[in-house]
């Protein structure tokens, strides 16, 4: 046979969509190429990533399977480019709704492993009956906290049409770098049909965030996601973003929230006292269906 048939769920959150693929006893080894067409918007089925829905004791990585007393299943996350990444802060909610959907999971909080550690999502009934995802994405970091350019800038980014802007790297389990436009700019016009290029560049890549303060508390981004290009959405991103306005001003307060606003929607990030930060947004899943998967 030259291909496999393969059941799939489309899903999005805050339109960072993705294909879930059910693979609950960890049989399947999708090659890159089956990723990218997978993801590809015109031959294929359409998606800035892919799932696989995986039993954690079944997982490939060894530090996955020790997380499965923790957690049942494991988001096996995979970027456009067919790249593995080590978390989706978009994928974990729109994962939760699949694992709760599918009777997979019970009750109102939902562990999942990823490449990243174990997380844990909460789920709650908004008063418009939409359910709303909360999700502890655990701890993050400043990846150069003493960075001798100070300011709090280590990184250089270079984006067509503009003068080099400084950046942060903040690491929320997968790599990002966050820079703030000049108000000058408008956030819309920025051309992101290329990756920015980054001085010097991360080893593993990264995603980049561009930011903007709209009010106290509130900003709105666009992200160039790593491994896959513009997005309308990213949920580490936005979580990183926020972070890094709260590190421009002092420490992060415990509990202290921000709304981000995406090209797909608004994301809320709130900073969990051990340096540890939650995401919170919608999940939907709008497709079902099956696909015939070119094998290689
Ligand atoms: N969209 C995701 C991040 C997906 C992985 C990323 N492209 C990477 O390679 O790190 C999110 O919502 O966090």
């Amino acid at each position: 046979m030259t291909h496999e048939n393969l059941a799939f769920t489309k899903g999005h959150g805050t339109e960072n969509d993705f294909v879930l693929v059910p693979d609950l006893d960890g049989e399947l080894d999708l090659s890159d190429v089956q990723v990218r067409f997978l993801a590809d918007r015109r031959a294929g089925l359409g998606g800035d990533g892919v799932i696989r829905v995986v039993r954690t004791e079944k997982a490939d990585e060894p530090d996955v399977r020790a997380l499965a007393p923790e957690a049942e299943w494991f988001m096996d996350y995979r970027n456009a480019d067919g790249s593995r990444a080590e978390m989706c802060g978009n994928g974990t909610r729109v994962f939760a709704a699949y694992l709760l959907r599918e009777g997979l999971v019970s009750g109102r909080r939902i562990p999942m492993a990823t490449r990243a550690g174990a997380k844990m999502a909460v789920v709650s009934e908004g008063s418009n009956g939409e359910l709303s995802y909360a999700v502890d994405l655990g701890p993050w970091r400043l990846v150069h906290p003493d960075a001798p350019t100070g300011q709090g800038y280590d990184t250089l980014v270079a984006l067509p049409g503009m003068d080099t802007l400084p950046g942060l790297s903040l690491d929320l389990g997968n790599p990002h770098v966050v820079v703030v436009l000049p108000e000058s700019v408008d956030l819309m016009d920025v051309d992101l049909t290329h990756p920015p290029v980054l001085n010097p560049a991360p080893e593993s890549g990264a995603n980049v965030e561009l930011v903007q303060m709209l009010g106290p508390g509130h900003l709105q981004m666009r992200v160039h996601e790593r491994g896959v290009g513009e997005t309308r959405s990213c949920g580490t991103g936005a979580a990183a973003a926020a972070l890094a306005l709260m590190s421009w001003s002092g420490a992060p307060a415990d509990h202290e929230e921000w709304r981000v606003d995406v090209p797909g929607g608004t994301l809320l990030v709130r900073a969990l006292p051990g340096q540890r930060v939650e995401l919170a947004g919608p999940a939907a899943l709008v497709a079902d269906g099956r696909v015939d998967v070119p094998r290689g």
